[in-house]
This record gives structure tokens, C-alpha cells and sequence, in this order.
């Protein structure tokens, strides 16, 4: 932080306006102390003279010198425009956070409100705020105040919305901590930074808007007096008299820059972000029949459940729904591997099991419980949604694909798996954080005491990932939801992770959901495997199963795609022909028809539905494999024989992520 001021200060223009709004403020505390007298001073025997060397800038029609005047007005108009930013700021704060602390109708209403004062200029808004609230400085403080507010407000939403996705809030909100917690502890300190910045360049706005209300006679009022009321009272005579007028409207111009080229300057090397409007909604697509199946073999240990689970969000043409009704179900101490290519909606299951997918997303199934509490529909008692949070809170954990994202960068490790562990189970401070520590050890991270006290930078991505499994540790998890842990590590540091996962697994009977487009690392740690195609699972087979027993032709050609060590280097590698679909745009029949060899007439008009094609083992498709009709499972072989001289090869990393 100190670096980044000095970078601040080494920059000409940072420099030069540092030192400027240094001066300005200085002057605004000193100014009245030092020469209210001489400012206050009638002489009668000088009435609206010129420049002189006793008065350099002239006199007012009571005598009084007009530089002294100047310099004393630097306190109150400067204290004013601070009063107005901070009463913008603030209100912008409360309207900006509403979304996150209201929910999602009252969250809405208030972004509309927002979105249609902003519409109006703010000026037009300060002259008719100035009107209600009355005039005189503390109306136009609160004109000025109110009418910022809405760009204030504005930037704040796209801030917050910018925090609330990340990785660590999730967790945040897994561990079950409450929305004003989460605010203020996770959300506040990430966007103060550009806040003050923002606040700082609003500043010299204030100023302005301010000097102009006086000047209107809607400000300050007499006696007292801004630069705005000392440039309006020598209006009449600004042609026998210009420096009167001018040397007011200068120190306006002046402290204004000041206030805004420091704030630049400070945006600047800061890297603070600027407004950007919010991202269009993706393309919508015809609401398609769900897919049923089977309900997955559920037994009494069953931690979590999920039928006919359906993700959609809002679309220009109709609602698109990435996940299609998809069943599945996970049993203690199981570890189940989600793949799929880039798009299949693995990380929306995830999110929807976790509860994270956000309004207006929808999540809709037909059962969706864990540990046999239903996890959706609204609750009429608090105490049961206290409750349900509280379940999330203690027995699911998440890990996310990012270890750089997944905590808050502003807040120590220790402190951040305390947190749950204090609103959960009551622990004081210190007992939440000697289990933190405790936690830390059990995830291998060595002299975990002094790990604990350290930031997330401090920690390298390996441990991050662990610390991060420490905390679904906390509580006494039942689930824990992995989506692609090890993606943004390398294979030593992977293989740790996975370890860590199936070591967990083993000693705390917990299940495990691993998602992940490597389907080597699925195969290598999961005892069943779900292959997610289109929003669907088109397959769902123990792991042991998948290199020899693998039915559908898209589980096929994932493997097919693998390369390993008697990969020919000559030639290029496998890929699945074609491109996965689009979810605004499912095609009739099975959607992956278009790039299967196998295809007939009936695959381009009828889904196939998941139907048992063994014990634990279900297939969606007319034209399983290894079957005795079409050949056996080395027969797929052939399918990559011919791909291998396709012409449009792309790297597997490409094809499956
Ligand atoms: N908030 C959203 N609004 C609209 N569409 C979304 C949203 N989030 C995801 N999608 C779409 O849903 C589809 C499935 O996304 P998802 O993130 O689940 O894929 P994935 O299989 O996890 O892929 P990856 O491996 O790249 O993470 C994608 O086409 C994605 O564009």
C-alpha cells in the first residue's frame, strides 16, 4: 500500500496535485485563524477600490479587503463540498448495498430508482433538491449531498456486484455468515479503495456545484461567506472591477483541480476501476421437455439428493436453461466426478447445490435435499432458514477452481475460517481460532500457528486450495462440492490436493462432488463418474468402469482424447469434432448428435433418456456402444482412428476445457 502512494507521489501530475491539495487544505485550517480580522475589517474610506499594494485584489463596497476574504472563504467552502461528498457518498453506499443486504425484489426496485436518477443531470438535481430542502448552506449541503448520490450509488452496485461473485463471498455465504457480516466484513473493504478515490475526484465537483449555488444566493448566506457568495456579490461590478469577481472563481477552479488531479493521479497508479454497465443477458432458447430418469439408487446414508434439477436464467428470446434436469445422488464417505466439456453445466450443479446461483437465475428440481433437508423453496419461519444455513454452515463445504479468488485478500487465513466457526458453533474468538489452526494442521500446512496469522498472498496456490478444504473442515462436513480444485495447479501440488481429498474422505466418511474437464484425474479418485453433455448427464458409471465399460459415444470420445505416453508426438492429437452447443440453442433429438458418428435419423428427433444398461450403470442414448448391436467399446478405438486424420485438430486442452 505505502509502495503504491510513493508510486502516487513519483508521478509529475500525482506530484504536483499532492502538493496543491496539500496547500488548499492547509490553507483551508489555517486561513480563518490567521486573517479572519483583516478579512472582517470595514474601512469606509475604501470603498470598491482596485488593486493597491494595501489591497492587492481591492476592496467590497464595505471596505474590506477582497484577498483576505478570499483566503478565509477557502474554510467554509471547502468544509461544505466535503459535507456534500460525504452525504453523497454515504447515501450512494446505502442505495448501492441494497441489493446485497434487501434481497432480490427490494434489491431491484432500489437499482431502478438508482438507474432513473442518474438518467437526470445533476445539476437539474442539486437546483431542485436546493428548492425543497430550503435555502442557506445546509440546504445546498444536502442538495449537493443527494444529488451525487445516484452516480455514487451506481458505482457502488457495479462494485459490490463485482465482490459478490467472487469466490471468497461464496464461501462466505456457504460457511452460513450473514448478509450485513458479509457486507462489512468481506464486501466494504474491497471497494472501499475505489470509493475514496472516487470520492476524493467528487470532491472538486462538490466544490463546484457548491460555489454555484452560492453564487444563485441559494448557499451561503450572510455574513457568512464561500467563494460562490464572493463571486456573486462582486457580479455588479465585475467590468470596473474584475479581480473581485475572478480571484473567487480562481480559488474554486484551483482547489477543484486539486481535489480532481490528485484523484486521477491516485486512480490511476491504484488501478481503481471506472463504471462499466453490466453485462447483457446471454441469448434465450425454448424452455425444452426435462429429462427423466430412473431416480438415482438412494439410500438411507444418502448426504445429498438432487432430481430432476433445472438451472435456467432470463434470456432476450425466452428463459436459456444450461442445466436440463439432470438427477443424481451422493452417499457417505462416496466420491462422485462430474466431466464434461466447457459449457456442459457442471459449475452451475455445483453452484445450485451450494445455493449460489443468484436471482434471476432460477433453480427449480423436483427434490434437492441434503442430509434430508429440502434445500429449496421458500421459508415462512425464520428460525427453519436460520436453521437451513446453519446446516450449509457446519456440513457442506466448497472449494473453488481459483485459490487466488477463493479468499479475501484484505483478511488474515486465520480470521477467515474462524468466522464460520464463531457464528456456527458459538466459539469465542480465541477457541474459533486455535480450531482454525487446528484445522490448518490437518490439512497439512506446515507451522500452521504462524500460517494462520498470514494473508492469502502470503500463501502459495497449493496452499491456498488446502487451507480453503481446512475450512469446509470447520464444521463437521458431510459434502464437500470440489469444482475444479486442481485446475489452476501444477501436477505435484494436484496430486497433493487430490490426496488431501481422498485422505479426508477415508478418515471423516465425507462425500465428495469433483468436478473437473480432466477426465484422467476423475477416473483416478472417484468411485462413480457422471458425464455431463448439454446440461444432462448422458452417462453415470463407476469410475472402474469407464476406460473399458464406457457406453456413450461422447464418454468415448473424451477418453479417446486423452493423450498419454504412447501418444504418437508425430501426429495431432484426438479432439471431438465439432463444437459443444449452445444453450440458448439446443437442437430436437439428442444434443450431441450433430458431432457423433453414430447418429441416426431418430438421434436428431429424440432425446434419449438415461436408462440402466448394467448394475450402476445408465446411458442416454439410441446407439449405446459395447453392445452387442454396435460393437464393442474397442470398436469406438476406430472413431478416434478416424479423427486422427480429421482436418480440424485442435489441442485437447482446447477440446475439453
Ligand atoms: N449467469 C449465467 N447466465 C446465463 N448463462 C450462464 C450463466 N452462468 C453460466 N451460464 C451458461 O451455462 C452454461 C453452463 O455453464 P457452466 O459454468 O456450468 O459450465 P461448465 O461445464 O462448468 O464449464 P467450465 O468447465 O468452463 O466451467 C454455459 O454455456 C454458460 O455460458
Amino acid at each position: 500500500m505505502r509502495k503504491r502512494w510513493i508510486a502516487v507521489l513519483r508521478t509529475p501530475v500525482g506530484l504536483g496535485a499532492g502538493v496543491l491539495l496539500l496547500a488548499v487544505l492547509l490553507l483551508a485550517l489555517f486561513a480563518p485563524i490567521i486573517w479572519s480580522h483583516q478579512a472582517s475589517a470595514i474601512d469606509t474610506e475604501h470603498l470598491l477600490e482596485g488593486s493597491s499594494s494595501a489591497h492587492w485584489l481591492g476592496t467590497d463596497n464595505l471596505g474590506r479587503d477582497i484577498f483576505y476574504r478570499v483566503l478565509v472563504a477557502s474554510r467554509t467552502s471547502i468544509l461544505l463540498a466535503l459535507a456534500a461528498i460525504s452525504i453523497a457518498v454515504l447515501t450512494g453506499l446505502a442505495l448501492g448495498c441494497a441489493p446485497v443486504l434487501l434481497g432480490r425484489r427490494a434489491g431491484r426496485l432500489t437499482t431502478a430508482v438508482v438507474n432513473i436518477a442518474v438518467a437526470f443531470p445533476g445539476l437539474l438535481l442539486a437546483l431542485f433538491f436546493a428548492v425543497i430542502f430550503g435555502v442557506g448552506a445546509k440546504g445546498a449541503v444536502l442538495a449537493i449531498g443527494f444529488a451525487g448520490a445516484p452516480s455514487f450509488a451506481r458505482l457502488t452496485q457495479t462494485l459490490v456486484a463485482g465482490i459478490a461473485e467472487r469466490d471468497f463471498v461464496a464461501a462466505a455465504r456457504i460457511a452460513g455468515v450473514g448478509r450485513f457480516r458479509i457486507l462489512a466484513r468481506h464486501i466494504l473493504p474491497n471497494i472501499a479503495e475505489p470509493l475514496v478515490v472516487n470520492a476524493t475526484i467528487g470532491a472538486g465537483g462538490a466544490l463546484l456545484a457548491f460555489a454555484g449555488l452560492s453564487f444563485l444566493g441559494l448557499g451561503v448566506q450572510p455574513p457568512a461567506y464561500d467563494w460562490g457568495r464572493l463571486m456573486g456579490e462582486s457580479l455588479n461590478s465585475i467590468y470596473v472591477h474584475p479581480a473581485a469577481a475572478l480571484a473567487p472563481g480562481v480559488a474554486v477552479v484551483v482547489a477543484g483541480l486539486a481535489f480532481n488531479l490528485f484523484g486521477e493521479a491516485v486512480a490511476k497508479c491504484f488501478g481503481v476501476p471506472v463504471l462499466k454497465s453490466f453485462a447483457p443477458v446471454v441469448k434465450g432458447a425454448p424452455e425444452r421437455l426435462p429429462e427423466t430418469r430412473p431416480a438415482a439408487a438412494v439410500g438411507d446414508d444418502a448426504v445429498l439428493v438432487v432430481e430432476d434439477l433445472h438451472v435456467s436464467f432470463p434470456g432476450a428470446a425466452g428463459p436459456v436453461t444450461p442445466v436440463r434436469g439432470i438427477s443424481f445422488s451422493i452417499s457417505r464417505g462416496e466420491i462422485v466426478g462430474v466431466v464434461g466439456e466447457s459449457g456442459s453445466g457442471k459449475s452451475l450443479t455445483a453452484l445450485a447445490v451450494a445455493q449460489l446461483i443468484e436471482p434471476p437465475g432460477e433453480v427449480r428440481a423436483a427434490e434437492l435435499s441434503f442430509l434430508g433437508a429440502p434445500l429449496l423453496g421458500r421459508l415462512a419461519v425464520r428460525s427453519t432458514a436460520a436453521a437451513r444455513r446453519r446446516l450449509l454452515g457446519t456440513s457442506f463445504a466448497m472449494v473453488f477452481q481459483d485459490p487466488m479468488t477463493s479468499f479475501n485478500p484484505t483478511k488474515r487465513i486465520g480470521t477467515q475460517l474462524a468466522e464460520g466457526a464463531r457464528e456456527h458453533q458459538g466459539l469465542t474468538r480465541r477457541s474459533a481460532m486455535a480450531r482454525a489452526v487446528d484445522r490448518l494442521r490437518a490439512v497439512r500446512i506446515p507451522e500452521a500457528e504462524r500460517r494462520a496469522r498470514q494473508y492469502p498472498h502470503e500463501f502459495s496456490g497449493g496452499m491456498r486450495q488446502r487451507a480453503m478444504i481446512g475450512m469446509g473442515l470447520m464444521g463437521t462436513p458431510a459434502l464437500i462440492v470440489a469444482d475444479e480444485p486442481t485446475t489452476a495447479l501444477d501436477v505435484t501440488v494436484q496430486q497433493q490436493v487430490l490426496q488431501l481429498l481422498e485422505t479426508i474422505r477415508v478418515e471423516d466418511d465425507v462425500a465428495v462432488l469433483l468436478i473437473s474437464h480432466d477426465i484422467t484425474v476423475v477416473a483416478q479418485v472417484c468411485d462413480r463418474v457422471l458425464v455431463m453433455y448439454a446440461g444432462r448427464i448422458v452417462e453415470d458409471l463407476p469410475a472402474g468402469e469407464l476406460a473399458a465399460g464406457a457406453r456413450h459415444p461422447y464418454t468415448r470420445a473424451l477418453l479417446d482424447a486423452v493423450p498419454d505416453l504412447e501418444t504418437p508426438l508425430d501426429e495431432p492429437l484426438a479432439v471431438i469434432p465439432g463444437r459443444p452447443v449452445d444453450p440458448s440453442a439446443f437442437p430436437a433429438g439428442c444434443a450431441f448428435a450433430a458431432r457423433c458418428e453414430f447418429a441416426q435419423d431418430q438421434c436428431l428427433v429424440e432425446d434419449p433418456a438415461l436408462i440402466s444398461h448394467g448394475p450402476a450403470h445408465q446411458v442416454a442414448c439410441w446407439h449405446p456402444q459395447g453392445t452387442a448391436a454396435t460393437g464393442t467399446a474397442a470398436g469406438a478405438g476406430a472413431w478416434q482412428a478416424r479423427y486422427l486424420g480429421g482436418e480440424s485438430i485442435k489441442s485437447i486442452r482446447t477440446g475439453l476445457r
